[in-house]
């Protein structure tokens, strides 16, 4: 309370701050000035301290999105950090709960740094976020991204003119913060300047190591690194010294991505088996075994066969569509057709005859004779499907257990195979018993994890004729954005089993005899060529008709491109052979604006030419005709809507859903360069950029959005729901990069969105976030991400780690070497190659090279290769 207190009346005076450690001699304070004593700790202020000069700095300010002039509120605080490695700090207390810790740059944003020991970084944060920075340090609880220890925090005063050389960074600044307060429009208007890079900082030499890499230059040609190919290895790939030089393609590197892939088995793209070309046939194959095939024999009109949902009352639409729209996500859609059974139809029309299955999804309670009729249905081989409905028959009976009533909870479902899965829902408040007299071949499919072992799903066989029903007591049906959650931790362990719900309820969809197998692939549409702008169409369109051979083709071994002026042309799109519609002005699209794109394209040359298609088969193979041959400053981008064989890292399907955000960029990196020399870093800024993307509009920050390491993007430390492939292919001495990046946008099922996050964010702090769209976000990534990449050039590594350890998820974990009784280490950051550096007790920070070892978060283990 006191250094709050503190903070916060004398924060607008000319004074400053300053926690340090009492070792600290030159920051020995006179006694009158000093507020508070803590073990070593001293907090006391001074006078202000004024930084005018950041030439001595590397700034920062990477992001393009990033607004300084939240600096001249008086309502931040700008302060400087010392910290020095952990080998220095003989004293450092592991922190007793990780609950404690406090992450250094989850509370603030670092804005310039000195390499050195001390380690010194400028950071900005809210007046309470100083002081909960301060407090943290006091009490030992601090925790700096990259494992230093914090020695000391100076609050400073930041010149005007030290602004404007931070403004200089972000020359988008003032634009933005114009549009800052509404998300759709608070997209940057302005260009980056031609050079938006700082003219101070140390930059460090650029092309070292040139003469042995200009000899072996000499001797490449052409090597494409894909995760398919014979990949390089590392010596083949490096450049003298450089040994750690390792491309995302590598063998190596797969084993490692590959450990961590197998650790979110639960995001979008993992364990889905590959779609076949064939897969449209698989019903007819399917023949006589598919009880839809039976029903489509009885249904003689020739209709596919009628599933109906009766939800009660006629108020109840938005249950309809809630229960109509996870069916659909779960049955093959085109062969069965959803109705609701209305009140007013259950004793009157004869759907009983019509009905493949009905299912019944309201508390509400059932007239006698409605229960008759459903009863009769069964008699006559329905399936009845319950969720939360007091609809029973034969030997169970429903109690209630209010106690339990819209609470999560962890269930154990048992599988048909006999395997049993284990994933927490929502609970009705409901129960089922078996009566005690019955004979009856009631069979408990699922029950609580409680002490009761509470049966909360049943299968009733009913009569001779096939009837029978499967009732549940959980909310199978309903997914988050209908489910009133009300902590945090309700929300992780409802999304967390969001894939089992549906793998629970598709395994229950099919015992009751409807088909789930995935539907008809969607048919490729034609690309469109799209521009950021207009001259640059042109200077395209001219390029063009110099480079397509005569048939009007680019060819290449993945896809020849067909360039066509309109969309009148009738040409079949295959996946070797695509047409591309080159005149902008026919083209809108439901799923994409160019509109929001351009504005949210804020770069030099990246992403400027835009392959736009609806559905295509993978976004990886669209640019490979272009983009050797394509002028520098025309940057080429794949986008879709849908892809029909996404890939994913290690051979891994990614799925590819309406909602996600799907695209492939391609950039160049010349081979002597700083980037150039760490191609690996490649997949962490991208990583980084799909964070920030997000995390740097306005009102968005607090995001739980994170990255993973290598490339993974994160809900917290939780789930996946975005992720990058590089591949590169070395010419001469500049590297053609693709990268593919995907993340879930605006698709919250079977796993999680960034729009469920925003969702959640608005219901926790009473926000009115908007729903993010896949065209701005793509955008931003890739502006983003070429501010990144100007940076790493000209800083290298150090310029944009303090960014990416604000993001990442791994700051402070621990780990165990080797094996689960392995000597324990902790993360502390990542080399400047790449790869992770582990600090082991007694033996100070080492990396981890995938070459030797692999990294495995969720049992959290560094683990030799074998
Ligand atoms: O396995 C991963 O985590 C990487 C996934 C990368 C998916 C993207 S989606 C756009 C691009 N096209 C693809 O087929 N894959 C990448």
């Amino acid at each position: 309370a006191l250094i709050r207190r503190t903070v916060r009346r004398l924060h607008r005076s000319r004074c400053s701050f300053t926690f340090c450690c009492r070792c600290c001699r030159r920051a020995a304070p006179p006694d009158e000035r000093v507020c508070l004593r803590l073990g070593n700790k001293v907090f006391f202020t001074d006078e202000a301290q004024l930084l005018d000069d950041l030439n001595r700095w590397s700034l920062l300010l990477i992001s393009p999105f990033i607004y300084p002039d939240k600096l001249l509120e008086a309502e931040h605080i700008a302060f400087v950090t010392e910290s020095i490695s952990a080998q220095t700090d003989n004293l450092q207390k592991v922190p007793v709960s990780s609950k404690e810790v406090v992450k250094w740059s989850d509370y603030c944003s670092p804005l310039a740094y000195k390499p050195g020991e001390p380690y010194k970084l400028i950071a900005e944060a809210s007046v309470d976020n100083f002081s909960n920075l301060g407090i943290a340090f006091m009490e030992d609880r601090l925790q700096m991204d990259n494992g230093m220890v914090p020695h000391k925090i100076v609050s400073v005063h930041l010149q005007e003119s030290t602004l404007k050389e931070l403004t200089q960074v972000a020359p988008a600044v003032k634009e933005m913060s114009r549009n800052s307060t509404q998300v759709n429009e608070a997209t940057p208007t302005a260009t980056l300047g031609t050079t938006a890079k700082s003219k101070l900082g140390v930059a460090e030499s650029v092309g070292q190591g040139d003469q042995e890499a200009e000899e072996k230059s000499k001797l490449e040609k052409e090597s494409e690194y894909e995760d398919e190919s014979n990949s390089p290895s590392d010596k083949e790939t490096g450049f003298g010294e450089h040994h750690h030089l390792h491309l995302s393609s590598c063998h190596e590197c797969l084993q490692l991505e590959n450990s961590t892939i197998e650790s979110v088995r639960f995001a979008s793209a993992e364990d889905i088996p590959e779609l076949s070309d064939h897969c449209n046939s698989k019903l007819d194959e399917n023949g006589g075994d598919c009880l839809a095939t039976g029903i489509k024999r009885v249904n003689l009109a020739g209709k596919p066969p009628n599933v109906l949902i009766y939800v009660g009352s006629e108020t109840a639409k938005v249950e309809f569509d809630q229960v109509k729209s996870i069916l659909l996500e779960c049955i093959d859609a085109d062969n069965y057709t959803i109705y609701q059974l209305h009140e007013e139809q259950v004793l009157k029309d004869p759907w009983i005859d019509n009905a493949m299955l009905l299912i019944i999804a309201t508390e509400e309670p059932i007239s006698d004779k409605n229960q008759e009729q459903f009863v009769k249905f069964l008699s006559k081989g329905g399936k009845i499907l319950g969720f939360s409905s007091s609809f029973t028959f034969g030997g169970i009976q429903i109690k209630r257990k209010d106690k339990l009533k819209k609470t999560v909870h962890e269930l154990v479902v048992s599988k048909t195979d006999s395997t049993e899965v284990k994933l927490n829902l929502l609970i009705s408040g409901c129960i089922f018993e078996v009566k005690k007299e019955s004979n009856s071949k009631v069979k408990p499919l699922s029950h609580l994890n409680n002490a009761d072992k509470d049966t909360v799903i049943v299968h009733l066989p009913y009569g001779d004729n096939g009837g029978e029903a499967i009732l549940s007591q959980v909310h199978l049906e309903l997914d988050i954005s209908s489910v009133d959650f009300q902590t945090e931790e309700d929300f992780n362990l409802l999304k967390m089993s969001n894939t089992k719900r549906y793998e629970v309820l598709k395994e229950i969809l099919v015992s009751l005899g409807l088909s789930c197998e995935l539907s008809e692939i969607p048919p490729l549409t034609p690309i469109y060529l799209l521009s950021s702008d207009e001259e640059i169409h042109l200077a395209f369109l001219k390029w063009l008709e110099e480079n397509v051979n005569a048939e009007g083709l680019i060819e290449s071994s993945k896809v020849s491109l067909k360039f066509v002026s309109s969309c009148e042309s009738k040409m079949e799109t295959t996946p070797s052979l695509m047409s591309v519609i080159t005149e902008m002005g026919n083209f809108s699209s439901e799923h994409f604006s160019l509109e929001m794109y351009q504005q949210n394209l804020q770069t030099k040359k990246l992403g400027k030419i835009l392959l736009f298609t609806e559905v295509t088969t993978t976004t990886m193979n669209l640019l490979d005709g272009l983009m050797f041959k394509l002028p520098e400053e025309m940057g080429l981008i794949a986008i879709a809507v849908r892809q029909t064989q996404g890939k994913g890292r290690g051979g891994n399907v990614w799925l590819s859903p309406m909602g996600c955000a799907l695209s492939t960029l391609h950039i160049t990196v010349p081979l002597h360069s700083n980037l150039g020399q760490r191609i690996p870093f490649i997949q962490h800024l991208v990583s980084l950029a799909m964070v920030e993307s997000v995390r740097s509009i306005p009102g968005y920050e607090d995001i739980e959005l994170r990255v993973k390491w290598p490339n993974d993007i994160y809900y917290s430390d939780l789930m996946k729901l975005g992720g990058v492939l590089v591949t590169s292919t070395l010419i001469e001495t500049t590297f053609h990069i693709l990268i593919g990046f995907g993340f879930n946008v605006n698709n919250s099922n079977p796993t999680i969105c960034i729009n469920d996050l925003i969702t959640k964010f608005n219901k926790e702090e009473g926000t009115n976030l908007k729903p993010l769209t896949a065209d701005c976000l793509i955008a931003r990534t890739v502006t983003v991400l070429e501010r990144l990449i100007d940076i790493f050039q000209e800083k290298g590594p150090n310029g944009v780690l303090p960014r990416y350890y604000k993001y990442w998820i791994h700051s402070g974990k621990q780990v165990h070497l080797y094996n689960e009784e392995g000597p324990i280490a902790w993360i502390v950051g990542i080399d400047d190659y790449g790869f992770l550096q582990v600090h082991e007790e007694g033996k100070g920070v080492e990396s981890v090279h995938p070459d030797g070892n692999s990294f495995d978060m969720l049992r959290n283990l560094i683990i030799p290769k074998h």
